[in-house]
Formats: C-alpha cells, structure tokens, sequence
C-alpha cells in the first residue's frame, strides 16, 4: 500500500484553503471567463502560488502529493466555483500523470517540478480527428532517425495545447502493431515544427480551450516516455486518474447547482409562500441531493482504491459514469427549480447546464465507461 503522503488533518486543511480561494478567486470570475472566452489560464499565477498544479503529484517530484480522496474534493471544490479553470487544471495534470507514469526518473524531473509549480502547463494529445473513442486507430507516427524521432500527424481537442509549454503526444512507432505500437513523448512547441488552430468555439467550459495541434516535428530520442509500444498502457491507467477527476468536476458542478437551487427555493415565494414549502419542489431537491451524494461515494470509493496503489479502473469508469450523468439531472432540475430565471444569463444555472455536458463525451463516453465496466464484470 502506498502511504499517504500527508496526514488526513493536514490534507482536510489544503481542501479547505483550496475551496477558499475557489470561492473567493475563481467564482467571481467565472462568468465573465463564460461571456468572453477569455482562457482559464489567466488565473495561473494564483494557481501555482496556491501549489494547485501540482496537488496531483508526490513532493518528490515538486507537487504536494495530496491523498486521492483529497484530490477529488479539491477538483471539485475548483469545478463548482469555475468549470474552466477546472478542465485547464485538470487537463494539466493529464500530461504530468502522463510522465510520472510513463517517465524515467531523469524524465520526472526534468519536467515536473517546474509544471508541479506552475511554471510550464502541459497538454495530453491523445485523440486525434479519426480516433476518438478507439486510440488504437490513432495515425499520428513516429519514425525513428538517428538519435531522434520524426512525429507527423495531427491531433484534436486538446485542452491547453495553444499554451502549452509541453504537450504528451501518444504516436504509433510501429504502425502494424495497433495499440502496442504507441509510444508517448514529450513534445516541446517551442522547438518548432507543432501548429495549433484557435481555440475551438465550444458549447460550455469556454475558458477551457481546446485546439487542433498539427505535428510535423523531430523531439529527442531521451523525450520517449519509457520504452517503445508502452504508450497506450501509460495512457489507459492516465485516464483512470482523468475519469476520476472528471467526476469531481461533475460532484462539483451539481453542488453549486443544488446550493444556487436551495438559496432560490427559501427566498423565491408563489402566492406569498416560499417555493420551498411545495411538496413537488421539496422531492426534486431531495432526489438532486441523493444523486450527488451516490456520485460522491462512487468517487471517494474509486479514490480510495487509487490511494491504495490498487487498480482502479472499473471503480473509476463507475465514478464517472455516474457523476457525468448525474450532474445533467441535477444541473437540469435546478435550472427548473428557478423556472425562467434559470434560463437567463444573469444567472449560472444554464452555464452549469452548458459546462457538464462535456463530462459525458471526454475521456471516454458515458458508452465507452459501460463497455469497460462490462469488461471488468465478464473478465
Ligand atoms: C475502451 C478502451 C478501454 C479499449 O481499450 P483496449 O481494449 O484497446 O485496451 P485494453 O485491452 O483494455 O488495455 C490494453 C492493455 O493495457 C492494460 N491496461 C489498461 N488499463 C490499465 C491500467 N489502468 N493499469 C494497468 N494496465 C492497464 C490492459 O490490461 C491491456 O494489457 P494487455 O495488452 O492485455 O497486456 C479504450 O479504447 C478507451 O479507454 N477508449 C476511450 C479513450 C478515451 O478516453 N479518450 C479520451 C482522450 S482524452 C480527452 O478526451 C480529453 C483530453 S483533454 O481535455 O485535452
């Protein structure tokens, strides 16, 4: 069993300060972030001074290790205050589980302390326009020449790509060999030879941009995470941890649905009485607090095997399923609860309405989630 790298008193207190400063830092901003499409990396500085890009990873390599049970009210407590700000931390932490896991030693910390304090941001560049659900369709290659290797190809929806100071791109270095035949590298932009598209105009989580990154570039031998044809391991058992944390977004987001929902059903009044007196109302908020907390516990569940060092990937397509379709009933019945208000742009409800719906397409569909927890049921 891995230890914990911090005690529970200590990691309660860092979840406390992270859901401060989302309330007072990210919330206030998070509509005009909404309004404008200004990206979620405007917050960066705070970010890295509050250690929140790195929360995901061990102090050795310069993050704060935090406990994944703890890691998952943090995400949440930043989803509920800014959805965007969200995806771009999350989608960081994408890329950096990407080298702690598929990385060397030197690799780990070549990269991560400077992206654990928020000096470099990273971007997964996994999906690709013709393989979505299926990676092992990918066509991205990456032919070996001398000491270095040549990628072409192109990738899609990739979140902080367009800022990105180093973007894990998962290739075919053998292109006969399906998914064994991917490997990851750390690609460098700077260096030349990557073109991202603007970012793509996006139903919800609009200051979470994603690009279209166009590869045509030749990275050193040494920026192959681990050995050739590991790749697609490395990043199945990265998006146990990314589905995870799209379930704390969904927890998340449903909360701050629900709260704005209480607060509109104590104050809002129908022929003089509350709105919260009527019975109907009553049961909606009780079914939207029970779902949340079903998805919570299926979370906490997936994040405790995750501390434990054990597998958790059935645990984790659980939480996500759950969570991702949850937050659709949830944000969906708020947005009722607050009739049409809800529906105005004065208000956050069709914002949260808009945000989640993405939870049940990335990182795996709401299908894809089934089709692995059938997998792990049959064997
Ligand atoms: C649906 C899929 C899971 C199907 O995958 P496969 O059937 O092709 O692969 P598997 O046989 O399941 O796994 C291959 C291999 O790896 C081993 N494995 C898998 N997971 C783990 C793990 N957690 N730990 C250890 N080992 C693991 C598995 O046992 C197999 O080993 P053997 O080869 O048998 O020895 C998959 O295609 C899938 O998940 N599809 C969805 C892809 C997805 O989620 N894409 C989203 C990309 S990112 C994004 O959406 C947004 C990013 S952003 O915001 O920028």
């Amino acid at each position: 069993m891995n230890a914990p790298a911090m005690t529970a008193e200590d990691a309660a207190a860092l979840v406390e300060a992270v859901a401060d400063f989302s309330r007072s830092v990210l919330a206030p901003a998070a509509a005009e972030i909404d309004r404008t499409g200004r990206s979620a990396t405007m917050h960066l500085p705070q970010l890295a001074e509050m250690g929140i890009m790195g929360l995901n990873l061990p102090e050795a390599c310069g993050g704060i290790g935090l406990p994944a049970t703890a890691l998952f009210e943090a995400v949440a407590a930043i989803a509920g205050a800014c959805g965007s700000t969200a995806s771009m931390v999350t989608a960081h932490w994408l890329a950096t589980d990407s080298i702690l896991i598929g990385g060397t030693p030197e690799q780990q910390q070549r990269y991560l302390p400077a992206a654990a304090a928020g000096k470099a941001l990273g971007a997964f560049g996994l999906t690709e326009p013709g393989a979505g659900s299926n990676p092992a369709d990918m066509t991205t290659r990456a032919v070996r020449e001398g000491d270095d290797y040549r990628i072409t190809g192109t990738k899609h929806f990739i979140s902080n790509a367009g800022e990105a100071d180093f973007i894990v791109v998962y290739a075919k270095t053998d292109m006969a060999a399906g998914a064994r035949g991917i490997s990851a590298f750390v690609v460098e932009p700077k260096a030349g030879g990557v073109r991202c598209s603007a970012p793509e105009p996006t139903m919800g989580l609009r200051g979470g941009h994603v690009f279209e990154v166009s590869l045509d570039c030749v990275v050193p031998a040494e920026n192959r995470l681990g050995e050739e044809g590991k790749g697609f391991r490395t990043a199945l058992k990265v998006l146990d941890a990314g589905r995870l944390e799209i379930a704390a977004c969904a927890v998340g987001i449903a909360e701050a649905a629900l709260a704005a929902a209480l607060d509109w059903a104590r104050e809002r009044k129908v022929g003089g009485e509350p709105i919260a007196h009527f019975q109907g109302l009553q049961w909606m908020l009780a079914d939207m607090a029970t779902d949340i907390a079903a998805a919570r516990q299926l979370g906490l569940a997936a994040a405790r095997k995750r501390e434990a060092g054990e597998r958790f990937s059935m645990e984790a397509s659980m939480a996500k399923l759950h969570a991702s379709e949850m937050v659709g009933r949830v944000t969906d019945k708020a947005l009722q609860i607050h009739g049409g208000y809800g529906f105005t742009t004065a208000l956050p409800l069709e914002r949260y309405m808009r945000d989640c719906r993405i939870f049940r397409i990335y990182e795996g569909s709401s299908e894809i989630q089934r089709n692995i927890i059938a997998r792990h049921l049959l064997g």
